[in-house]
């Protein structure tokens, strides 16, 4: 199955451009071949949007901002996963979403918030394993800062997912750039899974983006990568029978619970 990534300049706060934006993508995307497209975290509203205007726009599961994805998806053909921002009652949560519009729809909800900034304006939710079938695939979710904690990568490898999907909103600076330029692939490797990193670039005022999305695989190789400060539409052939020597080789999952 082909996937692409957008590494995507938001705009804080302005949900019609930044629709406009993944609709022109998944324009793009489909007509490379792709069957998914993945957007950044809280790509619609922008991730610099703050807690004021996040309250706001913030929509339910069953609200606008998911039909209007939903939509997207069924008229450009292509599955898509983005992130937004979630209203469920008085709580907003940092979710994404998967529409493949039409009639799936699964949200993810981001358990380990980032910083004052987002605690002061998502509740954190409970880690969970959403998973999600596309072209015979399993795919999981989580967003950006989740991905730093290895335990939930391997709770989803371990739920069954192939490929693991990480709308992300990662700062430029030392710290932005290992965690893009190692940990991801390490994120693949030590689980046997492909993984997708799908970050901003350029600044929204309030943050400055690092840029650098990748799709790795289960080796621990780069399918694609993007560069620091631009937008660029990835594309990646997800085809785990390719890695089954990786998998053979590096039998982490299958050794975890052998009597030592
Ligand atoms: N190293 C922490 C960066 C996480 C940023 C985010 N949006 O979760």
């Amino acid at each position: 199955m082909r996937i692409a990534a957008l590494q995507m300049k938001a705009i804080a706060g302005d949900i019609e451009a930044n629709l406009a934006r993944i609709a022109a993508a998944a324009a793009d995307a489909a007509k490379g071949g792709a069957s998914l497209l993945v957007v950044p975290e809280l790509a619609v509203t922008g991730y610099g949007a703050g807690e004021a205007t996040f309250s706001d726009i913030a929509s339910p599961a069953s609200g606008d901002t998911v039909a209007r994805l939903s939509a997207i998806a069924r008229e450009k053909g292509i599955a898509i996963i983005a992130g937004f921002a979630e209203r469920e009652g008085t709580a907003v949560y940092n979710s994404a979403v998967f529409t493949d519009g039409i009639g799936t729809n699964a949200v993810y909800r981001k358990s380990h918030l980032y910083g004052e900034y987002e605690r002061a304006a998502f509740k954190p939710a409970t880690p969970a394993s959403v998973l999600v079938e596309l072209g015979g695939l399993r795919l999981g979710m989580l967003i950006c800062y989740d991905v730093e904690f290895p335990e939930n990568v391997r709770r989803l490898a371990l739920a069954g997912a192939d490929l693991v999907i990480v709308p992300t909103a990662l700062p430029q600076g030392a710290s932005g750039t290992f965690i893009a330029s190692h940990m991801i692939q390490v994120r693949a490797f030590e689980n046997q899974v492909f993984v997708a990193y799908v970050n901003h670039c350029d600044s929204d005022g309030l943050f400055a983006y690092a840029g650098l999305s990748r799709i790795a695989a289960p080796d621990g190789t780069l399918l694609a990568e993007a560069p620091a400060q631009v937008e660029a539409l990835l594309f990646a052939d997800i085809r785990p029978a390719d890695y089954d020597t990786s998998r053979a080789e590096n039998t982490y999952l299958a050794d975890l619970d052998r009597p030592v």
